[in-house]
C-alpha cells in the first residue's frame, strides 16, 4: 500500500494492523488528522557521518557562552544520566526520579551562565543542529494541507523554535510544548519557566494543555513520532480519539531495546536518518496531494 514500509529500516509487530490503522485514518479524511511529535532525535538526526548530533541541550552546553568548567559539569552528567535514560534493563518508575535529577541540575548549571537571550540564534547557527533528510517535505506539506503539528519536546523551547525558524518551517500550524527559558528584564536567564517537562511526565505536560488540545477536538485521529517509551503519552490530552498511528525512531541500543520498541510503536524505524516513511504516510493520508 505504501513502498516505503518495506524499506529495510521498517519493523512492524502486527502489518496487517498498521495497514488497518491507516485505511481508517484516509476513510476519516486529512482534515481529522493532527501530527504529534517529540524533537530531539525525532524531527532532528540522531548521527550524521559518523558523529552524534546534539539535541537542544547539547546546543547550549557545547557552545561559547558557556563557561569550560561548567561545560565539564554538564558532561559529566550527560555521562551519567543518558546511560541511564536508555537502559532498557531499569524500569520507567526506577528511572523517573534520575531523569527529574538530570533535567534540574542541568538547568541550575545553565541558569549559573548567564545566558543572554539574543544570543540564543547565534548559538543555533554555529551549532551543529541538523534536522532529519526530508523535514522540510514534511513541514511544508502539513502547512499546505491545514494539517496541526504539535512539537512536544523535554527539550529547551527556546532553542528547539530557533532551530526550525532557521530552517524556514516555523509555519503557523506548528505549536510547540516544551521547556521555555525565563529572562529577566536586562534579557538574561534567570530560570525556566513552569512545570519541568522531562522524558518520562509528558502525560502530565498533555494533560495541563487542554486548552490546545480542545482546540483541536475534531482532530481525532493522530499520527505520533518519537524517540523514546516516554513519547508515547504525548497523545493523552487528545480528546474522543478514533486512531492513533504510533512511529518510533530506534537510534541507540538497537537489540537490547527493539522488543519493547516493537511491543509500544506500530512502526519502528531502526537507524534510519530520513524522515521518509513519516513523509509517505502522510502523502498517502493526503491522497498522495
Ligand atoms: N540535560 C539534558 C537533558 C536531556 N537531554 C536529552 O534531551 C532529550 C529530550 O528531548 P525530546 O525532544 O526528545 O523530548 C532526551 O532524550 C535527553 O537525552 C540532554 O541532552 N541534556
Amino acid at each position: 500500500m505504501i513502498p516505503q514500509l518495506t524499506n529495510s529500516s521498517v519493523c512492524m509487530r502486527d502489518p496487517q494492523r498498521v495497514q488497518e490503522i491507516l485505511e481508517a485514518m484516509l476513510k476519516a479524511g486529512s482534515n481529522t488528522v493532527q501530527v504529534i511529535s517529540d524533537f530531539d532525535m525525532t524531527l532532528t538526526r540522531f548521527a550524521y557521518n559518523g558523529k552524534r548530533c546534539p539535541t537542544c541541550h547539547n546546543i547550549l552546553d557545547n557552545c561559547k557562552l558557556i563557561s569550560n568548567d561548567c561545560k565539564e559539569e554538564l558532561k559529566e552528567l550527560l555521562n551519567t544520566y543518558y546511560p541511564i535514560e536508555i537502559d532498557s534493563s531499569r524500569s520507567i518508575a526506577d528511572k523517573l526520579p534520575l531523569m527529574v535529577e538530570w533535567w534540574t541540575k542541568a538547568h541550575e548549571l545553565l541558569v549559573q551562565q548567564k545566558i543572554k537571550k539574543d544570543l540564543l540564534a547565534i548559538v543555533v547557527r554555529d551549532s551543529d543542529a541538523r534536522l532529519r533528510d526530508g523535514y522540510q517535505l514534511l513541514f511544508d506539506h502539513l502547512y499546505e494541507h491545514k494539517i496541526p503539528l504539535l512539537i512536544f519536546s523535554a527539550g529547551i523551547g527556546d532553542i528547539l523554535e530557533e532551530v526550525i525558524r532557521q530552517a524556514g518551517v516555523f509555519h503557523p500550524n506548528v505549536k510547540v510544548i516544551s521547556n521555555y527559558m525565563d529572562f529577566d528584564e536586562s534579557g538574561v536567564l534567570r530560570a525556566f519557566k513552569g512545570e519541568l517537562i522531562h522524558i518520562y511526565n509528558k502525560r502530565e505536560g498533555a494533560l495541563l494543555n487542554t486548552d490546545h488540545f480542545q482546540e483541536l477536538r475534531t482532530r481525532t485521529n493522530v499520527l505520533l513520532l518519537g524517540d523514546s517509551l516516554g513519547d508515547l503519552t504525548m497523545a493523552d490530552g487528545v480528546q474522543d480519539m478514533e486512531n492513533i498511528l504510533k512511529i518510533g525512531f530506534l537510534n541507540d541500543k538497537v537489540d537490547e531495546r527493539k522488543q519493547s520498541y516493537l511491543d509500544s510503536y506500530d512502526i519502528v524505524l531502526v537507524k534510519d536518518e530520513t524522515l521518509e516513511v513519516p513523509n509517505a504516510i502522510m502523502r498517502y493520508l493526503t491522497g498522495n496531494k
